[in-house]
């Protein structure tokens, strides 16, 4: 490792004592500290200096070498920040007797320590770490004294060893702590041996950073051990694009690009070297199909748990007077008349053990989840108070959504409790508290906005529901599919194994609504130029890409003008990048609706600042915060280090009453929300949504795409772009349909409970009689 030994003297450094720790966060191994300078290569002249990056445990009075580069903070000044360290050894042979036989080498005294580094000279340390068989020159050392030394060397450099050597291909601080936790000492020979099994046991270690040192280390470009990695890499990668599984031929073409190595590698090699993972059972190949095993066992999974479901029968069934009796009750208490898909789909939820209920927006799924509850709770004689069950856990009914916005949606519009599928499962950050041992309490589940629930959180989700437990799914299929890899939603209706009701019948038009109609046009594709005239609930603002920030910003000072509230005033836009893209427009928002003021604090995270007063949405779930992936909130208070106990700068974030602390390294969790991306605004309404559409943002102009983002608006919507870029958009259908076999598992595994069914399966409903 002389490479690295070099590598490591061109750098900047500073050698010095440390004096105190300032802060130390053990969870992350992130420290602040303060250290006294004995030397330097940096330009810097005073005696101290504070010190601060992802180590951890470092002992005050002794001295280590730090490698960083100087950072200047606002209030504190110049701060080292640090990328590798390592323990200063001493280079003298008596500065190094006295290192080896001090506190930190346990049974090892003057006498031993003399004849090590006798022998071994200066460099006794680094010649242990990297070969402990050197002891063995020394004559006389006996074997235990040999092991203790080597144990302790580990122990007091093993993990500086890695950071040093990781440090070197640019691999940080984190990363090393990382794979220091899962390799300990091992980490730099399983490196320099197969860097490629950092890929399979490292999360978010890339097959890049793998190849670059593979490279340097010489391993060749036909190693099975980079073919393995290449063939793991196009597996995750393709989860991206949302796929379970690739095609076997997919994956080895893909691999081959990636390998880079088309004339030394055959596709048959590549095949051969799939079949080996699958054997070792880090892939699985079926029937010419290639998963990652976390995909093909979620598959697995969901499909037999929703088999057990469906087998386990409902008691009895209630008689069709009895519930025509009970729902025209309820429609008398509701003042409504419900309509014949309406009527079916309450009836048919009330029968099957797990149903789908879909339609677009305004055809009453609300209504009917309603309807659902009532019904059920008459024909079983049931409260609908949870307030009359002596505990939570009696309460029949479980109501639930992928996000908090949803759920929350969910629960205003049922008048019911109603929570995030992660808290009702009780997702910690690492696992599930409810699982096939721990299963829910409950006889209904209603899962609305289920289009965004992917496989491996449906796989969860139905783990936990017992044998006799009514599931009801409720989503828009025309919706965009699950951010996470899967299309639930739409493989459990084109198996056509699972009753499901689709509502048609817009009632919220009756009410005079452009933007339902329009949703609906673009749905059934019907939409032309007369679908987009102005009207009271909706205008289109024609402008170019240029103009677009303007059109904007008008439409909000309009707004402002006219008294209503910016904060019911979304903007929803495709991608992040672009003159019109959601980075521009928020930078632009913010100057208008949160401009810079001496009173308002302000913190940067590299080129954007976030200040008191601004909009921002949260990118990650944060169970333990109770925050989840597209919650939005507003920055309430920025506390400088010296205003709080953990003398840390902090960012307090106020969701929904709820206020969350965030420390720096926690910063990358959220972004401004003035405009967000349609993705994230999925399982979302708002009053007013503007959403820019230019044909710069090309391939993301999709039909599902825009249609998620007009449903978003509850009461005004406002276009502005170009109409050619409009009409494209919703033309083009998503092509790219998901790898997932689902629908053939639900085929196979659904076929013999079905064919039992099919019997007295008879769909009658009073319309029939009319
Ligand atoms: N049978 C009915 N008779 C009269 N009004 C109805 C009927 N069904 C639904 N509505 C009304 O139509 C409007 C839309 O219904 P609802 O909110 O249930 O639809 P939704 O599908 O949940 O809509 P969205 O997805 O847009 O929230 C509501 O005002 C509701 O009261």
């Amino acid at each position: 490792m002389e490479f690295v030994r070099e590598a490591m003297e061109e750098r900047k450094f500073i050698k010095g004592k440390l004096l105190y720790t300032i802060f130390q966060n053990d969870a992350e191994h992130f420290s602040i500290a303060k250290i006294s300078v004995e030397e330097t290569n940096e330009d810097f002249k005073e005696k101290q200096v504070v010190v601060k990056g992802h180590f951890a445990n470092l002992q005050e009075h002794t001295t280590y070498y730090f490698y960083g580069d100087f950072e200047k903070h606002a209030k504190f000044g110049l701060q080292y920040k640090v990328h590798a360290f390592k323990t200063y050894i001493p280079d003298t042979k008596d500065g190094l007797i006295a290192y080896l036989s001090s506190d930190l080498f346990y049974g090892i005294g003057e006498k031993t320590a003399s004849r090590v580094v006798g022998y071994l000279g200066e460099s006794a340390i680094s010649k242990i770490l990297n070969d402990p068989d050197c002891l063995n020159e020394i004559p006389g050392l006996k074997k235990e004294t040999k092991e203790r030394l080597v144990k302790s060397v580990h122990e007091n450099q093993g993990f500086e060893h890695v950071v040093i050597n990781l440090s070197t291909y640019n691999i940080g601080l984190k990363m090393a702590q990382k794979v220091y936790e899962v390799y300990k000492e091992e980490a730099i020979d399983i490196l320099t041996d197969d860097p490629y099994r950092y890929v399979f046991d490292i999360e978010g270690f890339g097959f890049k950073t793998a190849d670059e040192i593979a490279k340097q280390n010489g391993l060749s470009l036909t190693h099975p051990n980079r073919i393995g990695a290449g063939c793991i890499y196009v597996l995750q990668t393709s989860i991206q694009d949302g796929h379970v599984y690739l095609p076997l031929d997919q994956c080895v073409y893909q691999v081959i690009d990636l390998l880079n190595a088309r004339n030394e590698l055959s596709e048959s090699v590549i095949a051969e070297r799939l079949e080996e993972l699958n054997t070792e059972k880090k892939v699985i190949v079926k029937e010419g199909n290639v998963y990652l095993p976390s995909l093909y066992y979620a598959e697995d999974g969901f499909s037999s748990h929703l088999k057990r479901v469906i087998d386990h029968k409902l008691e009895e069934e209630t008689p069709l007077a009895e519930v025509m009796k009970i729902i025209g009750d309820i429609e008398e208490q509701e003042v409504l008349s419900y309509g014949k898909e309406q009527f079916n789909a309450i009836n048919q939820a009330i029968h099957s053990k797990v149903m789908i209920l879909t339609g677009g927006p305004g055809t009453g799924k609300t209504t009917v989840i309603k309807g659902i509850i009532n019904a059920y709770a008459r024909v079983h004689g049931l409260s609908l108070n949870p307030k009359d069950y002596d505990k939570k856990a009696d309460f029949p009914f479980i109501l639930t959504a992928p996000t908090g916005r949803a759920a929350k949606r969910l629960s205003e519009s049922t008048a019911l409790p109603a929570v995030t599928i992660h808290r009702l499962l009780g997702w910690n950050g690492n696992e599930f508290d409810k699982d096939e041992n721990e299963k829910l309490d409950g006889k209904f589940i209603i899962v609305d906005e289920f289009s965004m629930v992917d496989i491996w959180l449906a796989n969860h989700l139905f783990k936990a529901i017992p044998d006799d437990m009514q599931v009801l799914f409720v989503g828009d299929e025309d919706q965009l599919p699950s951010v996470g890899p899967g299309q639930v939603l739409s493989d459990l209706l084109s198996s056509g194994f699972i009753p499901s009701t689709t509502l048609n019948e817009v009632y919220r038009q009756k009410e005079g609504s452009k933007i339902i109609q329009l949703a609906h046009e673009i749905k059934n594709d019907t939409c032309t130029m007369d679908s987009i005239t102005n009207d009271k609930d909706f205008s289109f603002i024609s402008c170019h890409e240029y103009q677009m920030i303007d059109c904007i910003i008008q439409i909000f000072d309009r707004a402002k003008k006219k008294g209503l509230n910016v904060k019911d005033i979304q903007v929803l836009a495709p991608m992040y990048r672009s003159q019109a893209g959601i980075t521009m427009i928020n930078r632009e928002l913010q100057q208008l609706i949160n401009p810079k003021t001496k009173q308002k604090r302000e913190v940067r995270v590299n080129d954007v600042v976030y200040r008191v007063g601004d909009k921002v949405i949260q990118l990650v779930n944060q169970p333990e915060d109770g925050v989840y992936n597209g919650d939005i909130g507003e920055i309430v208070a920025i506390f400088r280090e010296d205003e709080n106990q953990e003398n840390v700068e902090q960012v307090v974030i106020s969701f929904d009453e709820k206020d969350v602390v965030y420390v720096r390294k926690d910063y990358i969790n959220f972004t401004h929300a003035y405009c967000i991306s349609i993705h994230k605004s999925q399982g979302s309404e708002f009053p007013i949504v503007i959403m820019p559409v230019v044909s710069t943002y090309n391939r993301m102009l999709r039909k599902n795409l825009l249609y998620t983002a007009i449903t978003r608006s509850k009461e005004s919507l406002i276009i502005c772009g170009e109409k050619p870029a409009f009409f494209k958009g919703i033309g083009t259908m998503d092509t790219n349909r998901r790898h997932t076999t689902l629908e053939e598992r639900l085929k196979e595994i659904l076929v013999d409970v079905l064919k039992t069914e099919e019997v007295d399966e008879e769909e009658i409903s009073p319309y029939d009689f009319m």
